[in-house]
């Protein structure tokens, strides 16, 4: 793969596609890891003099501009970080978005406006994508891939526009590629990995790949009740993907058979309806018994009982992975659980992972030191599927000539 050193930047048009999928509350800005993390490239290129570009994707908006998904405070705290003006184009591939890119000048930075707001970046239609990508094609003489959180997408901006342009990747991408090939080759044992969070289709398929690497795997989030429901339980209202049972019940026997440990939560933290994020208004928690929870309830975070067993299985790992949060980690009366395991982790010598765009922010909202772990990853499915050991799209991509 290429990096930016292998280009000659200075006074070209150089398209940064970032991951700047940022978690927003009511338009400000509650974790700017990842803004942070796009740094290096950003500042590198423009001190070569090149004009940056920066564009990525915010939230999941349906192929139209949507106000509630816009780029625009993330281009204000790219700014502020840079310490430096910062354009923003209110489009994509529009008047804007030329006009602005037109009259940037050498060692500038730009922001476009979010990529999926044009139904072509995500589009399953090759000419569709294509279509998109040579529109963006055309903004820029240069293409640095940088967006790690989104490199296992089969997107315009991520696929099809590096074919379209030289290329190269960002730092970001080479620091990620770099720490999680360490958790692909020669792992130190115990390795354990801890899954959550609630985009359980995205993440149930890496657990067949880990079930032959992992030495113990730890489940919580919303993913933990579709493996209660595998065994038999009540979960109430909980997160359920129930297509998923069968495949999960095959994961249990597998990991049986293979000596992995598989542990899931003995008891959690239920509520009567998902909590207001907004105003984090106090609920009324009730501890329950993982294997009863009743029918009026939904688990929304791990229980004390769990949070230390949990703890205890992690002590003695001398490789953790860790992606998706315990629990609905936003607000303060489900945050314990995902607590518990990023105290675990600092807590621990092992080399230690933390992947995931909210599991990043999750450490640093509740008041971590990123310091503290191996290493922080900005990407949650995209760490997942690398370790799988797929092709991941983005960095497919990048490898071509
Ligand atoms: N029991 C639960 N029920 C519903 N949602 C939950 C539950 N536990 C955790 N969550 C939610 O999961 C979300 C994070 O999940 P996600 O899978 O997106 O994590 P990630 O891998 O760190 O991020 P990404 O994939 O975006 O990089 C949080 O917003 C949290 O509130
Ligand atoms: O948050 C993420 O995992 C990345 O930004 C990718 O977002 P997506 O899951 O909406 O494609």
């Amino acid at each position: 793969m290429k990096t930016i050193d292998d280009l000659q930047v200075a006074g070209k048009r150089v398209f940064v596609r970032a991951d700047l999928n940022v978690p927003l509350e009511g338009g400000t800005i509650t974790d700017d890891g990842r803004i942070r993390a796009a740094l290096p490239t950003i500042t590198r290129l423009a001190e070569a003099g090149a004009k940056v570009i920066v564009a990525s994707h915010l939230g999941r908006p349906k192929g139209a501009p949507d106000p509630t998904f816009s780029l625009a405070p993330v281009a204000k705290r790219l700014g502020e970080l840079l310490d430096a003006t910062v354009e923003f184009a209110t489009d994509t591939v529009g008047d804007s978005a030329r006009s602005t890119v037109a009259a940037l000048g050498d060692g500038r930075v730009a922001v476009l406006e979010n990529l999926r707001f044009n139904p072509g970046e995500t589009s399953k239609d090759d000419a569709e994508r294509g279509a998109f990508a040579d529109r963006l094609a055309s903004l820029a003489d240069l293409y640095v891939g940088d967006g790690f959180g989104a490199v296992h997408r089969k997107h315009a901006s991520v696929h099809d526009l590096p074919a379209r342009l030289p290329h190269a990747a960002g730092d970001l991408i080479a620091t990620e590629v770099g720490v999680l090939r360490r958790l692909t080759e020669d792992v130190e044992r115990p390795y354990a990995v801890v899954l959550g969070g609630a985009k359980v289709s995205d993440k149930l398929g890496v657990i067949e790949h880990l079930l032959e690497r992992a030495d113990r795997i730890l489940v919580g989030g919303g993913m933990a009740y579709t493996f209660l429901k595998a065994q038999g339980h009540e979960i109430g209202a909980s997160l359920l993907q129930e297509d998923q049972i069968p495949a999960v019940q095959g994961y249990l026997r597998r990991a049986e058979e293979r000596g992995v440990e598989f542990v899931l939560p003995v008891d959690v933290v239920a509520g009567a309806e998902f909590p207001d994020l907004g105003a984090k208004a106090p609920t009324n928690p009730t501890v329950v018994a993982a294997d009863a929870i009743p029918a009026d309830l939904m688990g929304l975070d791990i229980g004390p009982r769990s949070r230390e067993l949990y703890a205890s299985k992690l002590a003695d790992a001398a490789t953790v992975f860790w992606n998706g949060p315990m629990g609905v980690f936003e607000h303060p009366d489900y945050a314990e659980g995902t607590r518990a395991v990023a105290q675990a982790l600092v807590d621990s010598p092992a080399f230690t992972v933390v992947g995931g765009g909210d599991s990043a922010a999750a450490v640093r909202i509740l008041g971590f030191d990123e310091k503290a772990f191996g290493h922080i990853s900005t990407g949650g499915g995209a760490s997942l599927e690398y370790l799988e050991g797929k092709t991941l799209p983005g960095l497919a991509a990048l490898e071509e000539a």
